[in-house]
């Protein structure tokens, strides 16, 4: 593999980097006439490809930033875009891609980077750990019946699509966020255009007013078939009080011509089927994996996250990224590099999974992945690392 190139890729070769990419996921080549709108998705500077005689693997990032729990951001790559060609595969490009790409996001102080992931199979090797959590799931809109004491203040909007890229980035900027939330670039919304302008069925923007502006929206499709109703899939939902929870909902459950409405991409811990008089009216179909999580500066990012218990000492394994590799010492006050003895040894990866709160260090060292020499410490492990809510990612890219 030593005759491989790694390196940025210029703009004129993003075009070829994006044709692989889909390729490797078994999707034609964006048309011409699409290529203007997806471009704009691309942050300069921040494709990666490998070559050999060709181009043969690519990554991407868009930088933005991570909600962590406690509020603190911090900055975060968004990777995706990651293909390597079909007759290239299993020699090495993914590694040299990772190892890139690390080595640039260190290097630019860059604390978290998170994907959404082809296969489970792929990225623990890299650090990466299931940082957060979805769930899909339907409502009976026929037969759901919001109950009777929820908020009835606002008024809902419906936006064209021009309205909604002009106004739904400042109204997602003004939403609070939960811990495993990002920013949403600029370069996000571009990349969001070109879907919404290429969607078959017409794609609808429905925004909540509050006392102070849009407080919540919902982006949907409906989709119908030949003799049923049609199912209304919600792409986007997002709301910032009660009452544009209740008040988006109340608008969803009063579109016409449709059956049920599916939600593809929510929280684990967002109550919807307390909204109805039956909860029964909500069935969760689905609760998966949404963002892997790679800390690249693992003392910055804890240092980042509320610590609301300790003293801690845990040793991380990091051969991928060895500046992480050592003991820390995590207390309310402070957290830092420590000779004392560890009681609980983990990977980078599955540190990543108990950051954001997804997994309990319980839950991690009873599947083995926590190795414990302190049996009272996982205790304090679960207070420190510990969730009100499960994180959420809530932004595909
Ligand atoms: C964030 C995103 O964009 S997700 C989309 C990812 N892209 C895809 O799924 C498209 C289709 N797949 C591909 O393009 C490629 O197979 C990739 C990108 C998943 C992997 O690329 P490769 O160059 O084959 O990976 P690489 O050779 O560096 O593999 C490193 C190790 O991971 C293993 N590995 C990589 N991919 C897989 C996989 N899909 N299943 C099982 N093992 C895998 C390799 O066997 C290798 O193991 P080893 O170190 O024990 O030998």
């Amino acid at each position: 593999m030593s005759d491989l190139v790694t390196r940025v890729l210029r703009d004129d070769e993003l075009r070829a980097a994006n044709t692989l990419f889909r390729a490797s996921l078994h999707v034609p080549p964006v048309k011409d006439e699409e290529w203007v709108t997806t471009h704009r998705g691309y942050q300069p500077e921040r494709t990666l490809g490998v070559f050999d005689e060709a181009l043969i693997g690519t990554a991407k990032s868009t930088d933005a930033l991570l909600r962590v729990p406690g509020g603190a951001d911090v900055p975060l790559a968004a990777v995706t875009g990651v293909g390597v060609r079909a007759d290239r595969t299993r020699r090495g490009v993914l590694t040299s891609l990772m190892r890139a790409q690390f080595a640039d996001f260190a290097e630019r102080g860059i604390v978290a980077a998170a994907l959404h992931a082809s296969e489970g199979v792929i990225y623990g090797r890299f650090g990466y750990g299931v940082g957060t959590l979805m769930r899909s799931y339907k409502v009976r809109r026929l037969a759901a019946r919001l109950r009777s004491d929820l908020p009835t203040s606002g008024e809902i909007e419906l936006l064209d699509i021009d309205a909604a890229l002009n106004r739904l980035p400042g109204s997602y900027a003004g939403l609070p966020l939960r811990p495993g939330m990002m920013s949403r670039p600029q370069h996000w919304w571009y990349a969001v255009e070109r879907g919404l302008r290429a969607s078959e069925e017409p794609v609808v923007t429905a925004v909540h007013h509050g006392p102070d502006g849009i407080d919540g929206f919902v982006v949907y499709r409906v989709v119908r078939t030949p003799g049923s109703d049609g199912t209304l899939k919600v792409d986007d939902l997002h709301y910032g009080t009660p009452e544009a929870f209740a008040g988006l909902w109340r608008f969803l459950l009063g579109v016409d011509l449709v059956d049920e409405i599916q939600v593809g991409y929510g929280p684990v811990t967002e109550p919807v089927e307390l909204l109805f008089t039956d909860p029964r009216m909500c069935t969760v179909t689905e609760v998966e994996d949404d963002t892997w999580v790679r800390l690249v500066d693992v003392e910055a990012a804890l240092l980042a996250r509320e610590r609301a218990a300790g003293p801690l000492v845990i040793e991380v394994d990091d051969p991928f990224l060895p500046h992480n590799a050592g003991r820390y010492l995590i207390t309310p006050d402070e957290v830092s590099r420590t000779e004392r003895d560890a009681q609980l040894r983990m990977g980078a990866d599955t540190l990543a999974m108990a950051y954001l709160g997804a997994w309990l260090p319980s839950s991690l060292a009873a599947t083995g992945r926590i190795r414990v020499s302190d049996p009272g410490a996982v205790a304090v492990a679960d207070d420190l690392f510990g969730a009100r809510s499960t994180p959420w990612c809530g932004t595909f890219f």
